[in-house]
């Protein structure tokens, strides 16, 4: 089985979610003549890391950003991984990712796990404590949000399932732009899956963003890697090379969690 991804490595107007909507619009429209499965957006596409106004421009329950999504799902026929939003729950607000098919339904919200501390999301954001699995296209996924992906164990997590793919929604900086990349094929290789990550560029007032949007196959080889400008990484992937890596090493097999301490 093959599955087409488009990750939109876009820029990100600062806590502007109206432009941030017309723009992804006008990348959706770049892709009327791609088959395509899946896109997925980048982390906060809506306000970017403009948190110290989410009073203002935070959405209520995520509303707005699921009626906008539902209706191009349904247009473009394509299931999102629509990066992430700040959602205004009555408890706090969340770093949301929002993940929909190509009915425009709602198939999961994932509330990122760990906060960043050297971007302030402790202090504008509450954690999520539930996991980011889910099924799209008929195959086993789940999402995790941009310093999620520096916690292995929490990876694995999700990995136990013969989970096949992992997406990854970020605000990555420039300047730790090799530990992206290190870690996004490390975590290729030891849980032997695809990892679609999806990363912008642009710059806000505090941080200058690397992209290196990257297509990463299950023996940890990188097939796409969309380098550090706006554009639509497109890539064609074959599910099937998961259980020929599985199977040729065994790790799942052979895991000793009765001597792991966590
Ligand atoms: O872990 C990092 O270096 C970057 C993480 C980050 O930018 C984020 O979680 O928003």
């Amino acid at each position: 089985m093959t599955l087409s991804v488009a990750l939109f490595q876009m820029d990100i107007v600062f806590g502007d979610p109206a432009a941030n909507e017309k723009k992804v619009e006008s990348m959706f429209a770049n892709l009327k003549e791609k088959q395509v499965d899946v896109v997925v957006l980048p982390e906060l596409w809506t306000t970017g890391y403009d948190l110290t106004r989410l009073d203002e421009i935070a959405d209520h329950e995520g509303k707005r950003a699921i009626s906008f999504l539902s209706k191009l799902a349904q247009e473009y026929k394509v299931h999102l991984v629509a990066g992430s939003v700040a959602k205004r729950t009555d408890q706090g607000v969340t770093n949301s990712m929002l993940v929909l098919d190509a009915n425009g339904e709602l198939v999961k919200e994932y509330a990122k796990a760990h906060l960043f501390r050297l971007m302030d999301e402790e202090k504008h954001l509450i954690e999520g404590n539930d996991t980011g699995a889910f099924e799209l296209a008929g195959i086993k996924s789940a999402g995790v949000i941009c310093y999620d992906i520096r916690f292995p164990e929490w990876i694995r997590t999700h990995m136990l399932d013969n989970t096949k793919v992992l997406y990854v929604v970020a605000e990555w900086p420039a300047k730790r732009i090799d530990h992206w990349k290190a870690l996004l094929i490390s975590r290729a290789i030891e849980n032997q899956c695809y990892v679609i990550a999806c990363n912008r560029v642009g710059a806000d007032p505090n941080n200058k963003f690397g992209g290196h949007s990257m297509v990463i196959g299950p023996w940890g080889e990188i097939i796409e890697d969309a380098a550090d400008k706006e554009t639509i990484l497109y890539s064609e992937i074959d599910i099937q090379q998961v259980d020929d890596v599985r199977q040729q090493i065994p790790i799942f097999t052979d895991r000793r969690p009765d001597i792991y301490r966590l």
